[in-house]
């Protein structure tokens, strides 16, 4: 693992959270000079996350609520030494209408790096400012697939993070 590595992880039942994940990749793939690991949170090791230079957590939304894999992972992450602090952070959701929990649940994810210290990034575009976020569920925006406008904003967030990772070593 190289000193510019950025961990994407997530915890998606259905592939929705997966996908704007993958989208993710695709973003930082784009940008020279950096690595990046994409897995599930069940499959991240310690050494993953203290060796990251910015860790890229995904959650689909759950009663308005961050899924409780995702919020026990940040919970597990060391505190003693503040190892975690000055490391990018950045947020991305899946939920399934507008307004019924996606900014709550970046917002929890975001107030939860703060506390560790990290150093908090958006997504490329306005609509991106907090995260990169995707409705699954409702009016057009319901089927299989996420939406490309959506992949779009969490292909943006890959590689605005990669570029900070450069310009922040
Ligand atoms: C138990 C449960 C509760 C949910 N609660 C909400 C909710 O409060 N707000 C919302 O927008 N979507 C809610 N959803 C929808 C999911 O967030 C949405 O389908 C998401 O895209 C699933 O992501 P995944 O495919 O990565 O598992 C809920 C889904 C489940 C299974």
């Amino acid at each position: 693992q190289s000193d510019k590595t950025i961990l994407i992880t997530y915890h998606s039942e259905s592939g929705k959270t997966k996908a704007m994940a993958e989208s993710i990749a695709n973003g930082i793939h784009q940008v020279e000079g950096v690595e990046f690991i994409l897995k599930p949170i069940r499959k991240v090791k310690e050494k993953e996350i203290l060796n990251a230079s910015a860790i890229i957590v995904g959650s689909p939304v759950y009663n308005a609520n961050i899924a409780p894999e995702v919020q026990e992972f940040i919970n597990s992450w060391p505190f003693e030494g503040r190892p975690l602090k000055n490391k990018i952070g950045a947020v991305f959701v899946t939920g399934g209408g507008f307004s019924i929990g996606e900014e709550a649940v970046m917002f929890s994810m975001i107030r939860a790096m703060m506390i560790h210290g990290m150093v908090i990034v958006g997504g490329d575009e306005l609509e991106a400012s907090f995260g990169a976020s995707a409705i699954t569920g409702e009016g057009d925006f319901a089927g299989k697939e996420v939406q490309e406008i959506f992949l779009k904003k969490a292909e943006g967030l890959g590689k605005r993070v990669a570029r900070l990772v450069l310009r922040f070593k």
